[in-house]
């Protein structure tokens, strides 16, 4: 059913054609200049300007007016602007005007009245409502009338007294319930849809502007579409109108938050290209990308570059399972309770009830990666105009269920928005961009061919000059397709704006036990290997378990949960072999560090940390520590339900809680959460992937912490972890080689080089230190001269590589005692064996 505008929307200078169908219109200039004067125009000359911006229908009026020429196209917009903000702007001075369509009686305005969008529903009392649809609230001196998008009157009431007309409050109007959403603020310049109007003689009637304020300097302009983006996008050749963020929004805007915001939009726009709807947006952890993201979707909810027409009805966000709550929580945070209403899918509210709800009310669906699998089959038939994956770089491989169920959602505008994006592999980053913008850089085949291929060949050590050069011409081909659609900014924007961040990295040394369980787990591997050849074990697996000797004995023996047949046999070798003599804290060097941590940073009761693991074993290790120490403590791992999540975060960030620490498992926490009630991390254990690292290390220092930040990153000395963390540190395209080195498909290891992993160093004070071949001798000393290391020469994104670390101070032991006291490590002076230390900010 076509649906006849509604009064306030509609334009006061009707055509003449118009005036046949029964409107009233003002006929006199001095009437049209009387009431330009009401508007917020400061001089006549610019009043005549808004005036001649709607030329085309004073002439079908035929009302002579004295019009100045030639005004700046700028002056008529802002005219337009100013004259559309004033709300008291009153439709009724032109008259009421009634809609041709039969037995639908059009809302009218009468003088004075105000139009307010609505939703409504029965009269009920329960707390969550349920909304039948959407409409309008005309309320005039007398009465107000509730309407339908169709026009049908619903119902009246005259006592207007008790009528709380605040965006989101509950009112009763006739037998129905009724929900504010806002106060109508378009300015309409269609009188009737031009369906009815086609027999008109005239230009084409125009479409809304929208009411916001652009002298404010606090708005925020998107750009104009250019000539080419207008004739493919606006064939019906509807106003250019522009799109605004408003300053209640702005005004809270980073500048480089600012052009993200229009990055984002001009990307969803096709300002970029004209087929290509997509963009990735890579800031650095906490830079806000999840604001920059909320006000595109309000602004393309509200308002779009052609006739006003809003560029969006239907958002879907998708998030992991830990960030759903802290969606919501964002979006009440930047637009308030009322203004747009979020439905979070979970356990009860499933994706066929979203698709039930009128759009108006209910723009924005935030769903789990993992929900969006289970319910793929009844999103699928929703329409959604714009999609944001959240934490994206989980699509880095276009063959998951997670990215094929993706895919099969129709929606041509995508965002991703990631804060570590990927960085070496070629296949990976193809499939983001494949993802966002579908097909830009042709099939895998040709995208390999084209430029995979000869970008990994010139980098391949001794190759030709003109491999090399071909290599580079190719890279930068690839970077002019892609630069436009990524925009990736460094912590560095936001640094004024947070406290002191100081990030230590402990070189812890391993109780007895350890060094005994890693001895006879390497001589098993070397064993093995030379009885039996290279083939006959799983590397990983042992690799595995050296891990969980450095976190603890406890993960390994009187533990007999093992996933493969190598961690099997090999648990049985050193269960047999060792015996273990049960002293919690005594058992691990790491864990005896950050049991005088905890100490030290909670003696005063104020602190609090947060404690991070990538394995679930070495968090129930912590959950005894704690219930030793008498510690209140929250845990957030892969086993805690979603609903769970954003209430435990909740508790943790509150000041008032009594809970000072969070068991954090990396894997189902390090990215996206916001986790500002700490001024404390520790990271126990590594992964092979910095980017994991990175993420879990940023959920303290982001805006809106207080404090000044202390993060502890803790390694044990000359073990696998040191390994773990050079190769981090130093080029990582091997980095996937070694996540799994048994997995023929990817680069396979030199013998050597796995040699390597195992070789155990047992009096090692840091081998990274020695890696650096710094010739400081551990003094403590800041080096300026990085010349003896040779840098990694490649544009780095990681936030730390070998030439950066060169630069933080250095201590070993035996340690300068004020080092220790200001880090919060005296008392394990003769755990640890090396430190290295910075302060940010
Ligand atoms: N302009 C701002 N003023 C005040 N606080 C802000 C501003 N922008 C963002 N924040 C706050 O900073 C915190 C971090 O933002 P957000 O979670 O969006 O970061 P992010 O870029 O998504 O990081 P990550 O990659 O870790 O997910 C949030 O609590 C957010 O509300
Ligand atoms: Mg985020």
């Amino acid at each position: 059913m076509r649906r006849s505008r509604a009064p306030s929307q509609q334009f006061p200078f009707v055509p003449k054609e118009d005036i046949k169908k029964g409107v009233k219109v003002i006929r006199t200039p001095s009437e049209i200049l009387a009431l330009i004067k009401t508007c917020d125009s400061t001089t006549i000359n610019n009043a005549s300007a808004a005036v001649q911006s709607s030329s085309h229908t004073i002439k079908n009026c035929n009302i002579p007016l004295q019009l100045p020429q030639n005004i700046p196209k700028k002056i008529l917009k802002s005219v337009e602007y100013k004259t559309t903000i004033k709300p008291n702007i009153n439709v009724s001075e032109i008259g009421d005007q009634q809609d041709v369509k039969e037995n639908v009686t059009q809302p009218s305005n009468t003088l004075g009245s105000k139009k307010y969008n609505v939703t409504w529903g029965k009269q009920t009392k329960k707390k969550h409502k349920t909304w039948e649809g959407d409409g309008y609230l005309i309320v005039s001196d007398k009465f107000a009338a509730l309407h339908d998008l169709d026009g049908h009157k619903l119902g009246t009431t005259s006592d207007l007294k008790s009528l709380n007309l605040e965006d989101g409050s509950i009112i009763v109007v006739g037998n129905k319930q009724v929900q504010v959403l806002d106060l109508v603020t378009e300015f309409d310049t269609v009188a009737i849809e031009k369906s009815t109007v086609t027999s008109c003689a005239g230009p084409p009637r125009k479409r809304p502007k929208m009411l916001v304020d652009v002298s404010s300097p606090e708005a925020l302009i998107m750009p104009e579409p250019d000539i080419d983006h207008q004739s493919f996008f606006n064939k019906k050749e509807e106003e250019i109108t522009s799109v605004v963020l408003e300053p209640f929004l702005a005004k809270h805007l980073r500048p480089h938050q600012k052009t993200g915001i229009i990055f984002l939009y001009e990307c969803v726009s096709g300002f970029k290209a004209q087929e290509y709807f997509g963009a990735i947006l890579a800031d650095e952890m906490g830079l806000g990308k999840t604001l920059q993201t909320i006000c595109l979707v309000w602004m393309l909810l509200k308002r779009g570059p052609y006739g006003g027409i809003p560029l969006t009805k239907r958002v879907l966000i998708v998030a992991p399972s830990s960030l759903v709550g802290n969606w919501e929580n964002e979006f009440t945070r930047w637009l308030g309770r009322d203004k747009l209403r979020l439905f979070s899918v979970d356990q009860k509210k499933k994706p066929s009830e979203f698709a039930r709800l009128p759009a108006r009310s209910y723009p924005v669906m935030i769903i789990s990666y993992e929900m969006l699998v289970r319910y793929v089959e009844e999103i699928e038939k929703l329409y959604f105009d714009l999609m944001i994956c959240d934490e994206g770089h989980r699509l880095k491989n276009n063959s998951t269920n997670t990215y094929l169920t993706l895919t099969k959602i129709e929606c041509k505008r995508r965002v991703l928005l990631t804060g570590t994006p990927i960085q070496n592999e070629l296949a990976e980053f193809y499939a983001l961009i494949d993802f966002v913008n579908p097909g830009i850089l042709g099939t895998y085949s040709m995208f390999k061919r084209e430029f995979e291929d000869k970008i990994v060949e010139s980098q391949q050590p001794e190759c030709h000059p003109q491999i090399i050069s071909l290599g580079k011409q190719k890279a930068s081909e690839l970077n002019e397709v892609t630069e436009k659609f990524i925009l990736r900014r460094t912590q560095d924007v936001n640094n004024k704006y947070l406290p002191s961040k100081y990030e230590s990295i402990v070189f812890c040394a391993m109780a007895p036990i350890q060094c005994s369980l890693y001895e006879e787990t390497v001589s098993y591997w070397e064993n093995r290997v030379q009885e039996f050849g290279l083939s006959t074990i799983s590397h990983f697996s042992v690799i595995t378990m050296l891990k969980k000797v450095c976190n603890h004995p406890e993960l390994i023996l009187n533990n007999h949960n093992n996933s493969d047949t190598t961690e099997k046999t090999l648990n049985q070798h050193l269960n047999r072999t060792i015996t273990f003599k049960h002293s919690l804290i005594e058992s691990s060097g790491k864990l005896i560090v950050v049991d005088n941590l905890l100490e030290e940073l909670h003696k005063n009761g104020s602190e609090k940390t947060v404690l991070v693991s990538y394995y679930t074993q070495t968090l129930d290790i912590f959950v005894k520590l704690c219930d030793m120490k008498h510690y209140k403590y929250l845990r957030l791992d892969g086993s805690t339900v979603t609903a769970q999540r954003t209430d435990i975060v909740k508790k943790f960030n509150d000041s008032n809680s009594n809970y000072s620490i969070l068991l954090l498992s990396a894997k189902a926490g390090g990215v996206g959460l916001n986790l500002i009630g700490a001024s404390n991390l520790i990271l126990y254990d590594s992964d092979w992937n910095p980017a994991s690292d990175q993420q879990a290390m940023a959920r303290i220092w982001r805006d809106g912490q207080k404090k000044n930040v202390h993060i502890y990153r803790l390694l044990t000395s000359g073990t696998i972890e040191e390994k773990i963390f050079q190769r981090q540190i130093s080029k990582t395209g091997l980095s996937e080689a070694i996540t799994n080195p048994d997995n023929q498909n990817n680069t396979k290891l030199s013998f050597d080089q796995l040699k390597d992993l195992f070789n155990f160093k047992k009096y090692a004070l840091c081998l990274t230190h020695d890696l650096l071949e710094c010739n400081c001798g551990g003094k403590g000393e800041v080096l300026s001269d990085n010349s003896v290391f040779e840098c990694d020469d490649k544009k780095s994104e990681a936030p730390l590589r070998v030439n950066e670390l060169m630069k933080w101070e250095h201590h070993s032991s035996p340690f300068n005692t004020d080092v220790l006291e200001a880090m919060n490590l005296l008392g394990v002076s003769t755990t640890i064996r090396f430190l290295f230390r910075n302060k940010t900010n």
